[in-house]
């Protein structure tokens, strides 16, 4: 694990160098070529070069964005994979980015600067790690895969700007880790205390992903993600009426204001994934700003009730909570039809609701 100093002066330290010169270098043993895993499209990478840092040069200069040398194609990913000897895994949704340049639009998406602390999810080889570090970004990073996280600690070993945790996202306390590492640095502005998430996360968490960080507006001030691309519409783009209107479009829009930044072709990343992806920002609320509910539990729990039982009108889905003249009545102050269904009242609504029937 890259050790992270604790200090609050770790922000200000002069740090060694991001971007270096790449020297090619004949490695004395070809790396092994790995075709049958890589698929019919990928070239073997034989003869093979080996980049290596000669740390001569400078870091990037202000956000260090388009300046630096790509380190990050096609090729470096794959060297970076056969030096552990590693696959993609499939089950671990390892999909990894081949372009910078989506690396800074991800980076930028969040505009990620000098001294802010940033939470990345699943580095894989640290090729958004290494455009956050450059962006100034002091980067706590979760990685599920052993493997993996000791790839990006070795990688940036020189650097006390970043720290590996090799756990499961899904299973961690990231609140306690968010609150210690934020604690630990020296306020450096207004905000400062509000750290940043920015991830290329594996398609099969975005669920959980959402459900957990959306409602820390407490902890960060954005989370910039790199989702399946239908996944993203459907959080950030829901149309009332449709099947797309679930409960967690209301979850969405109660913590959050989200935003769909740019779609993220599916030739971008290393194994190519069968779907295309999206860059989506969440504007995290903070908890004084959320609609005002007496319980975010009970809100929820209606809201859950309300989508059980598909097409089902509300004056019978919610019945255990009041009669169904009740509920026409809550509906008729809202301004909707006694007859209305979930997917046919926003955000704001359901909040009216709650409040009125819960008060009943
Ligand atoms: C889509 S890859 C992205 C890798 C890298 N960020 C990139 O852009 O190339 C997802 C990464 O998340 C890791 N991962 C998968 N499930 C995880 C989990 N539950 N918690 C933390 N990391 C996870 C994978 O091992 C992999 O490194």
């Amino acid at each position: 694990m890259a050790p992270m100093n604790s200090a609050p002066l770790l922000l200000r330290q002069s740090l060694p160098p991001i971007s270096s010169p790449i020297e090619t270098l004949k490695p004395k043993t070809p790396l092994p070529v790995h075709n049958s895993t890589l698929g019919a499209r990928t070239p073997a990478y034989s003869p093979c070069y080996i980049r290596v840092c000669t740390g001569k040069t400078t870091r990037g200069s202000g956000s260090g964005r388009r300046s630096r040398r790509n380190p990050d194609d096609y090729h470096a990913t794959l060297t970076a994979l056969n030096s552990k000897g590693r696959f993609p895994r499939k089950s671990l949704g390892q999909h990894y980015m081949l372009d910078s340049e989506i690396n800074d639009e991800l980076t930028a998406a969040a505009d990620v600067g000098e001294g802010d602390v940033v939470l990345e999810i699943g580095p894989g080889t640290g090729s958004l790690t290494n455009t956050l570090i450059s962006a100034g970004a002091v980067v706590l990073a979760i990685e599920k895969d052993s493997h993996m996280a000791t790839l990006v600690s070795e990688r940036f070993a020189q650097t006390d700007r970043l720290k590996v945790l090799n756990e499961d996202f899904v299973k961690c306390h990231i609140h306690s880790h968010m609150s210690s590492l934020l604690g630990s640095i020296e306020p450096s502005g207004p905000n400062s205390r509000l750290a940043k998430v920015v991830a290329n996360i594996p398609f099969n968490i975005s669920t959980d992903v959402v459900k957990q960080l959306l409602p820390m507006g407490d902890i960060f001030s954005e989370v910039v993600l790199l989702l399946q691309e239908e996944a993203a519409l459907r959080l950030v783009e829901p149309s009332l009426r449709t099947s797309e209107y679930r409960p967690i479009s209301i979850f969405v829009n109660f913590f959050s204001d989200p935003e769909f930044i740019m779609k993220v072709p599916r030739t971008k990343f290393f194994p190519q994934p069968n779907v295309d992806a999206a860059v989506v920002k969440f504007k995290l609320k903070q908890p004084v700003d959320y609609p005002p509910v007496s319980s975010t539990k009970s809100f929820f729990s209606m809201v859950n009730s309300a989508f059980n039982g598909k097409r089902k009108m509300l004056r019978r889905s919610l019945q255990h909570i009041c009669t169904p003249m009740e509920i026409e009545n809550a509906l008729g102050t809202v301004g909707r039809p006694a007859t209305s269904r979930p997917e046919e009242l926003s955000t704001d609504d359901f909040v009216k609701l709650h409040n009125l029937i819960t008060k009943q």
